[in-house]
């Protein structure tokens, strides 16, 4: 096996940085039901624009890596530990080279390792089989679509759909409640695993095996075949949208499976995986150790681009009066058709952040500083370590590398900011920030603090990691390293960095206004379907 390590590198350089063909076709697919002078159809140009990117650079397609977990089966005979110590080895090596970032954080201490490795990372699980080939499956789900997996005990009373019970009209009910309360907070369009049974540990594990079903595939069980086909058509009803944008693709793909359960349990498990659904798999001889075979179609020449546009920044929005329905004009800018290009250099004053409404493109060039879990938390008893007045803070956790020259970016998407929601009002005051940038929006709390002190909200496209990547010029400098290098505080030299916002000091929130209106779809699905 001497190839192995070799072929297990190979295989999350693959995973990591180019997007396998039937995940590509389904985010095509969903791109032709969306119209593109939508903020929807913009974001899903900007994720085919990252998409190609990412395989162009073999960089990492989102900046969150997810936890790299193995399944595998061998035949019997073949030494585990050994493979074991190769893929350690493997995990590390593709941290060094940037291919996944550094995710495993103690969680008592909150230090990160630094090469993915530590307590329960990587995740394995080995399976012997009777085949006698080895096959390696991969899956790097992150974080942010990990928070939005979730369980139902069955019979359970679902907010907006009234009682769900122990029967398929009740598993109906509990997958169509999670797509909504994912909102786009797990970087919809999403793919969803289901599974049906078992205890909540194993409940759970059958919901991710389902991801590694193809996209394409067809459920052997005609009544799951029914659930799954039914799932796609209808939660693409609840206007969510990409991003969580509002529209007409909010699913890409639905796959559901059943095992045994105790008396007195009926789980319902579903594992979310953003549209950054990052599988591979290999077929290893097990004796060189080397791939035979690939076992999902590679996304090499399949293209989510249609060629006819770019993605932000781009007056896309302003083509169309619809794109721009119920957003209002406001102040300077390139106002278009209702929604408008604003372009601003930090450090950003209170009049021109003020002047931005919901719907607003903003393209901003300067400096801005990276900011996510440790820091805001820090921020709240400390000073920070450099003038904050007028800044834009950025929820993000990058990938970086550093040489002779120091720092560079390898990838650098937003983070979902929702996590923030308990600090950043106060800390948006206390500091003088006038606009955060993150994904999947803030509540209630923030909202407020951006209308009294006169800040903004920007939503950027979550995943689209290289295409940030590439807005970044410069690393000015960087702060509290002993958070490791997601949490650290990366002063980072922007031009051209575009985002919409989603919040503004007006009180609009589009995410409130999303979230309203999907809860009153959702509720159109109260009825039974399945007897
Ligand atoms: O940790 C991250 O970079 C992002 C995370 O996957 C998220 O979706 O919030
Ligand atoms: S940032 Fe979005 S695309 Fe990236 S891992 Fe998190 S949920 Fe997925």
């Amino acid at each position: 096996m001497q190839q192995f390590e070799d072929s297990i590198y190979n295989l999350i350089v693959e995973t990591s940085t180019n997007l396998p063909g039937d995940v590509r076709r389904a985010v095509a697919k969903g791109r032709a039901l969306e119209d593109r002078a939508t903020r929807s159809g913009l974001a899903l140009a900007t994720i085919a624009q990252n998409i190609g990117m990412a395989e162009q650079q073999a960089s990492p397609i989102c900046q969150d890596t997810g936890m790299p977990t193995f399944i595998i089966h061998t035949p019997v005979g073949i030494n585990q530990i050994e493979m074991k110590k190769d893929i350690f080895s493997a995990v590390q090596r593709a941290t060094k080279n940037g291919k996944l970032r550094p995710n495993s954080v103690d969680s008592l201490t909150g230090e990160n390792s630094g090469d993915n490795l530590g307590a329960g990372t990587p995740v394995i699980h080995f399976e012997q089989w009777e085949e006698e080939g080895i096959d390696v499956r991969l899956i790097l789900k992150g974080g942010g679509c990990e928070n939005k997996n979730i369980q139902y005990s069955l019979p359970a009373e679902l907010e907006g759909l009234g009682k769900a019970g122990r029967d398929l009209d009740g598993i109906r009910k509990c997958i169509l409640h999670a797509v909504y309360q994912a909102q786009g907070q797990g970087c919809s369009a999403g793919f969803i695993g289901v599974g049906i049974g078992g205890d909540r540990t194993t409940g759970y594990e059958l919901a991710k095996k389902q991801l590694f079903r193809k996209v394409d595939d067809v459920n052997p069980l005609e009544d799951l075949q029914k659930l799954e086909d039914y799932i796609l058509e209808n939660a693409n009803k609840l206007g969510i949208g990409t991003m969580g944008f509002g529209g007409e693709v909010t699913l890409l793909g639905c796959k559901v499976g059943v095992m045994n359960r105790l008396p007195a349990s009926f789980f319902v498990s579903v594992a979310y995986n953003c549209w950054a659904f990052r599988r591979q798999g290999v077929l290893v001889d097990p004796t060189t150790g080397g791939i035979t075979e690939w076992l999902y179609e590679s996304g090499t020449g399949i293209s989510v681009e249609d060629g006819t546009e770019a993605a932000i920044p781009v007056a896309a929005l302003s083509e169309s009066s619809e794109a721009g329905s119920g957003l209002e004009n406001a102040g300077s800018g390139t106002a278009t058709g209702g929604s408008r290009e604003v372009r601003l250099t930090t450090p950003i004053s209170e009049e021109d952040v003020r002047s931005l409404r919901v719907g607003d493109v903003v393209i901003l060039s300067g400096e801005m500083h990276t900011g996510r879990d440790a820091l805001h938390k820090y921020l709240m008893d400390h000073e920070a370590p450099v003038d904050l007045d007028g800044a834009v803070i950025y929820h993000c956790g990058p990938v970086m590398l550093k040489d002779e020259e120091g720092w560079h970016v390898k990838a650098a998407g937003p983070t979902t900011s929702i996590r923030e929601e308990p600090y950043q009002g106060d800390i948006l005051k206390k500091f003088g920030i006038r606009a955060v940038i993150g994904k999947g929006g803030m509540g209630a709390k923030t909202l407020k603090a951006l209308q009294e002190h006169g800040g903004v909200y920007l939503n950027a496209i979550g995943g689209a990691a290289q295409y940030y990547a590439e807005c970044i010029k410069k690393v000015n400098a960087v702060d509290f390293m002993e958070f490791g290098i997601p949490e650290a505080m990366w002063h980072l030299q922007v031009d051209g960095f575009a985002a919409i916002v989603t919040m503004d000091a007006h009180g609009n929130s589009l995410h409130a206004d999303v979230e309203k209106d999907s809860a009153a779809k959702l509720a159109q699905f109260r009825e039974p379907v399945f007897q």
